[in-house]
């Protein structure tokens, strides 16, 4: 598995696996804001409740809660379909381009505060077409307020669309053809929503044509869905990132696959949580999946929903685990490499990352 490195500049290369499991913590000293990019995030998923109401007042619908209290008292999550019903939900106040402007808005904001410089966001455009919602509604009102991140926020960010796979293939072919058509500023396509009888095969076409589109490639595999679901994302799909990916543990020829091809598993610890894939954090394999070697990154899918964004999933991870400020920049030096950044800006974000002080 390599040396383990002790100094910063390592983090220049590719990242190398650690020998043990977690390392001595230095509780004593506040955290750094690491310079983190963010790989896994549903915009969708960072509508607050506050802006739920507001934006349904703004635009005259009746929500069925009567208070914020209400709304949030239905985030008790029993798994991932618990929560699709409610995320599906709320984006009926989703309307207008302003509506999914100021969604956006407030996630850069949030995000920038947490050290995010890099952000590659998801948005499920399907999700809003079957609600009569149209295509430049959802991506112009997105892609407008990612124009300017950089400026804005310090921010490079690159949009993907995510595609839902519990809709037939051909749904997905159509609204890749239609994005294409209108030159929609995306960056690569995911996959989501309810995974497990929905494996990576059923979308073959769909990856293919993105592929030959130039788009880069990224899907969920192995959150509720088995391992094998992760290895055919891979060698079906021929995509470059899993999202999550956690189950892969169960599978130790897969484990030793993902160490050697050094492939990007996004990792979301709160969510998994959240949406019972584990029973507690510390129950959480990604300490594990560090000790293996393998290339996670710590993100925060659903912020809004499941309790935190980048810094409060890097928090709680701290207190549960006794992250050393090495393990941390190590993730972050993952997260760094595993963007579909140029190679300009990872190596600018890198450099920032390695300026920092190390305290361990
Ligand atoms: O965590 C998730 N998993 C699958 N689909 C999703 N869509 C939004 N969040 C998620
Ligand atoms: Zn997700």
């Amino acid at each position: 598995m390599g040396d383990y490195p002790d100094r910063m500049e390592n983090f220049e290369g590719e990242p190398v696996a650690p020998e043990t499991e977690v390392s001595e913590s230095n509780a004593a000293v506040p955290a750094r804001l690491l310079p983190v990019a963010e790989l896994h995030l549903h915009i969708e998923g960072t509508l607050q409740p506050e802006l739920i109401f507001a934006l349904a007042e703004r635009n005259g619908i009746t929500l069925p809660y009567a208070d914020l209290d209400e709304l949030r008292q239905r985030y008790e999550f029993t798994d991932l379909q618990s929560f699709l019903d409610l995320y599906y939900a709320n984006m009926a106040v989703l309307q207008t381009e302003e509506d999914f402007a100021a969604m956006t808005h407030a996630y850069l904001e949030r995000a920038a505060a947490a050290g995010v410089r890099h952000a590659e966001i998801m948005l499920d455009p399907q999700a809003h077409l079957s609600r009569g919602i149209s295509l430049e509604t959802c991506v112009n009102g997105v892609a407008s307020v990612l124009a300017t991140s950089m400026e804005d926020f310090g921010m490079s960010t690159m949009l993907i669309a995510a595609f839902l796979r519990d809709l037939p293939e051909e749904s997905a072919l159509e609204v890749l053809d239609a994005l294409l058509a209108m030159d929609a500023p995306i960056g690569a396509i995911g996959l989501d929503s309810a995974e497990v009888g929905n494996p990576p095969a059923k979308f073959e076409r769909l990856y293919a044509k993105a592929r030959e589109a130039g788009l880069r490639l990224t899907a969920h595999a192995g959150e509720e869905g088995p391992a094998s679901y992760v290895v055919e994302a891979l060698d079906v799909l021929g995509v470059e990132r899993i999202d999550h990916g956690i189950r892969c543990m169960d599978d130790t020829d897969l484990v030793e696959r993902l160490v050697d091809e050094r492939i990007p598993l996004t990792v979301c610890p709160l969510s998994n949580v959240r949406l019972r894939t584990v029973d507690t954090l510390a129950d959480h394999p990604l300490p594990a999946m560090l000790a293996a070697g393998l290339n996670v990154s710590v993100n925060s899918d659903d912020p809004a929903y499941f309790g935190g964004y980048v810094d409060d999933n890097f928090a709680q991870l701290e207190a549960v685990f006794e992250l050393s400020e090495f393990d941390k920049a190590r993730l972050a030096a993952n997260s760094i490499h595993s963007s579909f950044a140029s190679e300009e800006r990872k190596a600018e974000l890198l450099e920032e990352l390695n300026s920092g002080e190390l305290a361990h």
